[in-house]
């Protein structure tokens, strides 16, 4: 029996290289689906590597800024941090080697099962059987593991990764290190191990070499040399000891290919070589000391025993910059999202905060290929070692996508309870699902979590919205010419309604918009479990481009009530309508953005309706207003009647829309006009915009002194443009107008410039006014180059945002094939008089003394704000600058400035 045992503990081993060698022809159809499959996603994601990282990218310009807030340049240290981050987050990419992982760590539960059974029928274990097999399958496969060491560079090593830098690959295919044992050899206590190893010492070994990773290792080549085996070996008496139940998961074989990964990565952020000065040692040394000295843990876990103690209160963060919390909450591709929930409880594990134990029966979680999900084997975590724990990871995995079985609303309660509990509380949500559809993802709703610490995560799930508001039953949402229907988006919101109200049992602040094949924008406000979910917001976007909040309610009503039929498909007129009421409430006093902002969201809202499109004419917007005051109107008539609030709403917005829209010259009507009588049924049966009602809003006759619609586009509307009596005084009074409404993360506007790239739009960013430069991949070849470029130059400019350059407040992938520059918003100076002259070259002069030249000095290039009572100029579009000390350039530069500005202010004077 000992003999078969051990027969069958050779031939895992050598199953076992073959999968780290990839050579899958002699492997067990099980494993060989596991490399298979491995493979097949190697492919997918390649092709989306490159979007990939700049998601990445931008997850940690993100993280970087909010860290520099509190730091000022970058050095060595912080790069360690982001290296940090890379690998954390690499640990989760279905191409990394993660799968692999998995294998291995199935092959290792085996064998310690194996192991156990043997030592049972033994009575003892059979320390010698373990030590053979294990040098057995070392010297079967003496190259099957490369020695992680070898791809962790220090910074004498540089000059080596230097050599590899120019192809962006580490080699790692081939070495001349000592060979690590493979976690095989380590769990069986193989290798070199001399000495007989008990089980626990296998286990302890297993980790020692995790931790082989962290020593003093220098890179191959001429002038390093890896840790001989022995050392490691030494280090393994210093790691805590390990029970049995420990999963066994070989970090450094995993190595090789993550740092190839990291560097990758790395070289995307720094881009030149010179300034690569990354001491991984260290770094992956901070790492692997996290996960075992459960340092990042014991917080984790006082917060959750604090938590459970007290349901539902949140749990706190510790430490927001450390271990799972950033692991989970860098931006996790949908792809991705796959391989978090399937292997969290060795995410889980390697964060160091939850025991994982073997010893309670395997999850029978299925993934949507209806397999046993890899994660389940060997380590599932018990309930017993935290329930909070057990929840997030069961749940996860059961509710996002892997499980067909549970019910649709089981499915996403149990999600978004797993989600209060793993993140706590979280806000401001954009998704746009049409990202992740495009991305391979099937889903309906999508939500990004952004955790307290800032990081988001995309979660996805495929509600099947007919499931839930109709009893099973799919309805479609768009007719045949894909028009959005009123009475499914009725179901719709009523959907969410669901959503939301599970959210609030989860105790979640979340807000959410997702798109479906048109764009529909939802949100809502949860507090506490009370939501304040009265109505919900939706909006067609005609250019795909932007998202609003509008308000649905309203809308839905308007329309049903006006046009009789709860059949009509939504217009342009309803949706204006809709902008008009947001910007009306926008534009309230009370608004959380400040009225400054609620102007700008106002003039989104309303100049949207202005765009160039045949529809957004002049002529359009008065039929909007013609369509509210018909509304308003129609409330009157006798038999349908629109509730006296709806139609003052009605009023107000369309007053709204006229005043924001500058056609309000002649604007009389007053808020009470509605209830005269009579007006409504003329006014609702006359619908042209010629109704020669004179209660009519609209102007009739545009004024020709009037500027051309696309430059008042740009103008933000001053208080002063919203008749006094139509600015709401209080909160209370938006809510009134459109409860529920309130602002969310990312307004984008109406366009506020182009250029090469792409269009240029206004935006609100987390309440900032903001500039969002979209940037469309595929339109130009060198588009990503030049984007990278220019974040790479703004990153480097990062001590001068808000004094001399415009902060960047965010970038990175978009939907669609797009990225964005995200930059604090100014205004041009329209006569450049000499004062902002000296600003912008006072500005332009601390870039240069940054060594750095603008590359574009144009006066569309510098805008101003004002920032503690003063005004400043700051430089945006950085596509062609470049890092040049040189003094002549530079002064070429000043005078091109001076002479910019001084020719448009003699164009104005002239005029
Ligand atoms: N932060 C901002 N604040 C205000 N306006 C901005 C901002 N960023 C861009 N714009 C507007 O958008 C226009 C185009 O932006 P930008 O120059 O960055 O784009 P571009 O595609 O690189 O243009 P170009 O081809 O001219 O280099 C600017 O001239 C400016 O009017």
């Amino acid at each position: 029996m000992l003999e078969k045992l051990n027969n069958q503990q050779r031939h895992l081993s050598a199953l076992q290289n073959q999968v780290l060698r990839n050579d899958t022809a002699s492997l067990s159809e099980d494993l060989q689906q596991v490399v298979n499959r491995r493979r097949a996603n190697s492919s997918r994601e390649a092709q989306r590597e490159t979007d990939y990282l700049i998601a990445l990218f931008c997850q940690f310009v993100d993280w970087r800024n909010r860290y520099r807030e509190k730091n000022p340049l970058p050095d060595t240290e912080r790069q360690e941090v982001e290296f940090f981050l890379c690998l954390c987050q690499k640990l989760f990419e279905p191409n990394s080697s993660i799968r692999e992982l998995l294998a291995l760590q199935r092959m290792a539960a085996f064998h310690r099962s194996l192991a156990e059974r043997k030592a049972a029928e033994a009575g003892s274990p059979d320390r010698s059987i373990l030590a053979a097999n294990a040098a057995q399958s070392s010297a079967q496969q003496p190259h099957a593991v490369q020695d992680s060491s070898a791809e962790i560079v220090t910074d004498g090593a540089a000059a080596q990764l230097a050599a590899h830098w120019e192809t962006g690959e580490m080699d790692v295919s081939a070495t001349e290190e000592p060979v690590t044992p493979s976690v095989q050899d380590v769990a069986t206590g193989g290798g070199e191990q001399e000495s007989p190893m008990d089980i626990d010492d296998a286990a302890k070994a297993s980790h020692a070499s995790v931790f082989a990773a962290s020593g003093p290792h220098h890179a191959r080549g001429a002038t390093s040399h890896g840790p001989p085996p022995q050392q490691t070996r030494g280090a393994v008496d210093k790691q805590r000891t390990l029970s049995s139940t420990d999963v066994v998961m070989d970090i450094p074989s995993s190595l090789p290919q993550l740092a190839r990964e990291i560097v990758v990565i790395v070289k995307y952020l720094y881009g030149n070589k010179k300034e690569f000065r990354v001491d991984l040692t260290k770094t992956v040394a901070n790492l692997l000391a996290m996960i075992e000295s459960d340092s990042v843990g014991s917080d984790w876990i006082e917060c959750i025993r604090e938590r459970r103690k007290n349901r539902p209160a949140l749990i706190a963060r510790a430490d927001h910059t450390k271990a799972l919390d950033l692991q989970l909450s860098v931006m996790t591709p949908a792809h991705s999202l796959h391989s978090v929930f399937k292997t969290l409880p060795v995410v889980v594990k390697a964060a160091g905060y939850v025991e994982i134990s073997d010893d309670v029966p395997q999850d029978s979680a299925t993934d949507d290929a209806g397999e046993r999900s890899s994660s389940n084997a060997g380590s599932v975590v018990t309930p017993a070692a935290d329930d909070a724990i057990w929840l997030i990871s069961k749940s996860l995995r059961t509710a996002c996508l892997l499980d067909k079985e549970a019910g649709i609303k089981e499915r996403v309660r149990v999600l978004l309870k797993a989600i209060a509990l793993l993140f706590g509380q979280t806000s401001g949500v954009v998704a746009e699902a049409d990202w992740l559809r495009n991305r391979g993802l099937k889903c309906d709703l999508a939500f990004v979590l952004t955790t307290p610490n800032g990081g988001q995560m995309i979660v996805a799930i495929e509600t099947k919205l007919g499931d839930l508001f109709n009893s099973g039953k799919p309805q479609p949402i768009v007719d045949s010419k894909g028009i959005f229907k009123t009475e499914d988006a009725i179901g719709i919101v009523n959907s969410y309604n669901q959503v939301f109200h599970y959210m609030a049992e989860s105790g979640l602040h979340v807000s959410v918009i997702t798109n479906f094949t048109q764009t529909v924008a939802l949100r809502s406000r949860i507090d506490g479990n009370e939501p304040l979910v009265t109505s919900f917001d939706c909006v067609e976007d005609p250019s795909g481009q932007a998202l609003f909040v509008l308000p649905y309610t309203l809308l839905n009503e308007v329309c049903t009530q006006t046009h009789g039929k709860a059949e009509r498909n939504f217009d342009q007129h309803d949706l204006d309508g809709g902008r008009a009421v947001a910007a009306q409430f926008a534009l309230s006093a009370d608004n959380p953005f400040g009225y400054e902002h609620g102007a700008m969201t106002a003039q989104g809202g309303s100049s949207h309706t202005q765009r160039a499109s045949p529809r957004y004419d002049r002529d359009s917007q008065r039929s909007i207003t013609s369509f509210l005051h018909d509304g308003a109107a129609q409330s009157h008539a006798s038999d349908n009647s629109l509730p006296a609030d709806i139609a003052k709403q009605l009023l107000k917005a369309a007053q709204v829309v006229a005043a924001v829209t500058r056609q309000s010259t002649d604007l009389t009507m007053a808020e009470d006009e509605p209830d005269s009588p009579g007006h409504g049924r003329s006014a609702m049966q006359d619908t042209s915009h010629a109704v020669s009602d004179q209660r009519l809003w609209m102007a009739r006759s545009v004024d020709p002194a009037a500027p051309p619609d696309c430059l008042r586009m740009r103008e933000v509307p001053s208080l002063a443009a919203v008749p006094e009596a139509l600015r709401c005084k209080t909160v209370d009074d938006a809510l009134r107008l459109e409860p529920g409404i309130k602002p969310i993360d990312i307004f984008v506007g109406s366009e506020i410039g182009a250029g090469r790239f792409g269009v240029v739009r206004e935006a609100l960013f987390q309440g900032l006014p903001a500039a969002i430069k979209r940037i469309v991949l595929h339109l130009y070849e060198h588009n990503q180059e030049l984007y990278r470029h220019e974040v790479h130059m703004y990153l480097r400019l990062c001590c001068l945002w808000g004094v001399a350059v415009a902060t960047l407040l965010s970038c990175g992938m978009d939907c669609h094939d797009s990225v964005s520059i995200i930059t604090e918003r100014g205004s041009h100076s329209e006569t450049w008089p000499e004062s902002d002259v000296e600003l912008a070259v006072a500005s332009l002069k601390e870039i240069h003394r940054m060594g750095i030249l603008h590359g574009d000095v144009h006066a569309k290039n510098v805008v101003f704000v004002v920032k503690d009572n003063e005004r400043r100029a700051l430089w945006i579009d950085f596509e062609r600058s470049e890092f040049s000390s040189d003094t002549h350039k530079q002064r070429k530069e000043i005078s091109r400035l001076r002479k910019c500005a001084s020719s448009i202010r003699q164009k104005f004077e002239s005029e």
